[in-house]
């Protein structure tokens, strides 16, 4: 056994016998102090004797005793009987707490005079106090967990069913661990939120006050209108109630009053929680590293971004300003309870944990059977899923009807539980209004009996009862709030985890150098996607790119090309080798400083919603108009720019989609070149547009980015012949590598990649070379290059 549950066990001994052995002491004295009074049996009498206590306090240390021995005894089944027996244990809990105050309304009628005796009162307390102890420490029992050496113990039994019991044990015990360990987590959200919520401390200060000044004045109007009673029709004074009244309408107006300011000052510190978590999380959201956006949804990123928050902050700001005021205003009203009529108010503890006991015991219930109607609904929504996608051949096989019924027969299983739950429901309104109406006939019923006996004025008795429905209303709010709060814990814990999320690759280079030359190298890198860690799409890739040199990166498509300048980009980290800038690992450059070096055309640009301009100097913190234009007319942009009616402020559109997929290419590679970079990729980045166009921002490029390292992926043999040095990637290895000419003349993988694009290109332009002349004359100077190669 472990000693957590050595522990446990010995503090349940050692508490249910504190109980019985206090219980006989306090019994004794009771009887001695009260000597009028017999506990012999022949001589019982209900409203003479505290005999009854003393059994309850002997029955609570049997069953906790014949608990415990159990527990030892059966360590595995033990707890789970426990826990299935908790309901009893709870009813007769209540049960002795009702006994006990109603005995205690009876004694304090009966002997009026001894009221001030402390043994008597201690013994009522007491019997009070455990009757509230004894589910918890039931509870404790059953939460027991059945320790490692029970395996042990069970192997020397050999059966066959053996196994599966234990299996089902440990996975029943393993579920309780996620239970308790999703337990400490939501509190550790809360916690948290609080944490979160420290710079709105003033303001949730003051907003504190004004709720405890409303709530405080709406206290005390039960209290003035049962004043107001009093005055009308038992006084029959006009100058009481004249007066009851005054004050009861000054005391509304502050209520009012404070109860919109509270309700303001709250919602400006939910407000200001809102933007500071969203903040948090959309800082942390843009720190992850790529590998990241490729696995998570961006509807999730969203959803969290989004409604997660929002029902964090408004949840939590409704819920907790319910709390505070129903806990307030039930403060405040127990206390007017007592003071107005202290055997009212017990009479009102009887009833109460009978009502709250119901709604927990059907709430328990209901969240059951509303689990088990959704999986029904979502069974039969997979049902209609089904056939709706695959409507044509349901209708190739005319089986509409049988699919009809096969939907109705889930939608069936739905209806009875659906039927349940409708009967629990009325079930639980029945016994909820029984309880608390037999609670108002009990409290008018002695009540009128005090007022009948002058104990109490009618007046009084109104100001409790309406204090009686006060505190019925403030508990059933309480009541709600934790589930209120348990959503927005749930809706907090997705938005933490984002938060908290560490990102893999750590933007926390700080290497600056003063000036970069631009050499590349691969050294010898293996590398996969995060999102696909056993599949190798790079295996041992080693080249260089010096300084001035134009690089072209190709091979057949999934090769593996984009993966490294994806690597050169710092969007993944290597599995192995190296990806060094200028001699020195990438990981070590400034996160800014290399993105302002290196800089990447992609496959897909995407352009943002703003101007052209602001498009091309996007990230940039100076800019003139004149090197936006210097850049366009190096990516031939300006032209097509010019031509436009806004001209440079001309709106891109959504993601660029009011430019055609050449100009938007082209304002991309002018966004790259303005930055001046020492290195630049360019992974298809001219794929979209004509040969000519293409050619002409080629001439550009090619003039104007000299002593820059430049790394191109092409399809296009136009654009990848004039590259320095060609390296042809295949199924994430380098195969050849040298200048066009070179490879060709090798004539393996390359001659082999080129000689069938021209031979596609030649077939395709039989038919309009005459409406393409500059392709045409493109393929045709290489077709003759290669054939003279
Ligand atoms: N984000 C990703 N997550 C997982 N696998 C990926 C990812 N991107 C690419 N891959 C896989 O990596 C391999 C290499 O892809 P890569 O994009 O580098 O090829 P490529 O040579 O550039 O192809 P293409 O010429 O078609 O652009 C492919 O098998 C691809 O499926």
């Amino acid at each position: 056994m472990t000693k957590k549950n050595i522990y446990t066990l010995f503090f349940i001994f050692l508490s249910t016998s504190v109980d019985i052995i206090t219980t006989s002491i306090l019994f004794c004295h009771a009887d001695q102090l009260v000597p009028r009074l017999s506990f012999d049996l022949k001589h019982f009498h209900v409203t003479q004797s505290v005999f009854e206590l003393w059994v309850f306090g002997a029955i609570r240390s049997c069953i906790i005793t014949g608990g415990l021995v159990g527990v030892i005894y059966n360590r595995d089944l033990g707890p789970k009987r426990i826990e299935k027996s908790s309901i009893v244990i709870g009813v007769l809990a209540v049960f002795m707490w009702a006994y006990s105050l109603v005995k205690m309304l009876m004694f304090s009628e009966v002997f009026a005079d001894d009221l001030k005796q402390p043994w008597f009162w201690a013994i009522f307390s007491w019997s009070l106090l455990f009757s509230l102890l004894f589910p918890a420490q039931w509870r404790t029992l059953s939460g027991v967990s059945p320790s490692g050496d029970k395996k042990t113990e069970s192997k020397s039994v050999n059966s066959d069913e053996e196994p599966l019991v234990r299996d089902e044990e440990a996975n029943k015990q393993n579920d309780e661990e996620k239970k308790k360990k999703k337990e400490q987590k939501k509190s550790i959200t809360v916690w948290r939120l609080i944490k979160f919520s420290t710079p709105d401390i003033p303001i949730l200060l003051v907003a504190f006050i004004f709720m405890t000044a409303s709530s405080t004045a709406e206290i005390f109007t039960p209290w003035f209108t049962g004043q107001v009673i009093q005055g009308i029709a038992i006084e029959k004074s006009q100058s009481k109630f004249t007066h009851a009244i005054i004050i009861m309408g000054l005391l509304a107006a502050a209520s009012a009053l404070c109860a919109g300011l509270r309700g303001g000052f709250f919602k400006v510190a939910m407000v200001r929680l809102n933007i500071r978590i969203r903040n948090y999380l959309f800082l942390s959201i843009l720190n992850q590293e790529i590998g990241f956006f490729d696995t998570t949804k961006t509807g999730d990123i969203t959803s969290r971004l989004t409604s997660d928050v929002t029902t964090m902050s408004d949840t939590l700001s409704l819920n907790v300003n319910v709390f505070l005021r129903s806990l307030i205003k039930s403060l405040g009203v127990i206390v007017f309870m007592v003071r107005l009529s202290w055997r009212l108010t017990v009479v009102t503890l009887i009833g109460l944990p009978i009502i709250m006991g119901v709604s927990s015991v059907y709430g328990q219930y209901y969240k059951k059977l509303s689990s088990s109607v959704q999986d029904s609904l979502a069974k039969a929504n997979e049902v209609a899923e089904e056939v709706v996608s695959s409507m044509r051949t349901v209708r190739s096989f005319a089986n509409e009807s049988d699919e009809v019924k096969r939907y109705d027969i889930k939608l069936q299983v739905t209806k009875k539980l659906k039927m349940k739950e409708a009967f629990a429901y009325a079930g639980y309104i029945w016994s909820n209004e029984l309880f608390a109406l037999s609670l108002i006939v009990a409290t008018l019923y002695y009540g009128g009996h005090l007022v009948v006996n002058d104990a109490l004025t009618g007046g009084s008795l109104v100001s409790f009862i309406l204090y009686q429905m006060e505190l019925g209303f403030a508990l059933e709010s309480i009541s709600y709030v934790y589930s209120g709060l348990m959503e927005s814990v749930g809706a907090s814990e997705k938005v933490f985890e984002f938060i908290d999320r560490k990102p893999v690759i750590r933007h926390n280079g700080k290497l600056k150098p003063a000036t970069l030359k631009g050499h590349l190298e691969f050294k010898d890198v293996v590398f996969s996607y995060p999102s696909r860690p056993e599949t190798e799409v790079l295996k041992g890739v080693s080249f260089k790119v010096e300084p001035g040199e134009v690089v072209a990166l190709v091979g057949p498509s999934g090769g593996g090309k984009s993966s490294c300048v994806n690597l050169l980009e710092h969007f993944y980290e290597t599995k192995s080798g190296q990806v060094l800038l200028d001699g020195i690992d990438i990981q070590q450059y400034d996160h800014g400083y290399l993105h302002e070096k290196v800089s990447l055309v992609g496959q897909e640009p995407v352009l943002y919603a703003r101007s052209i301009k602001e498009n091309i100097a996007y990230g940039l913190d100076e800019w003139t108009i004149e090197d936006v234009e210097k850049a366009a007319q190096l990516a031939n942009a300006h032209d097509f720019i010019k031509d436009m009616a806004d001209g440079y402020d001309t709106q891109t559109g959504e993601k660029g989609m009011q430019l055609s997929g050449g100009q938007k290419q082209r304002v991309a590679i002018a966004r790259a070149i303005i930055r001046d970079p020492a290195v630049l990729l360019l992974d298809e980045a001219t794929s979209a547009l004509d040969a000519e166009s293409e050619f002409l921002v080629q001439e550009a490029l090619y003039k104007n980015l000299s002593g820059r390292s430049v790394v191109i992926i092409a399809h296009r043999l136009s654009t990848v012949e004039r590259a320095n040095r060609i390296i042809f990637i295949n199924k994430g290895e380098v195969v050849e590598q040298g200048t066009h000419a070179e490879l060709i003349q090798a004539g393996k993988k390359y001659a082999k990649l080129v000689q069938r694009q021209i031979l596609a290109l030649d077939l395709g332009m039989q038919e309009d070379l005459s409406s393409k002349p500059s392709c045409a004359q493109i393929t045709a100077e290489t077709l003759a290059r290669v054939t003279t190669a």
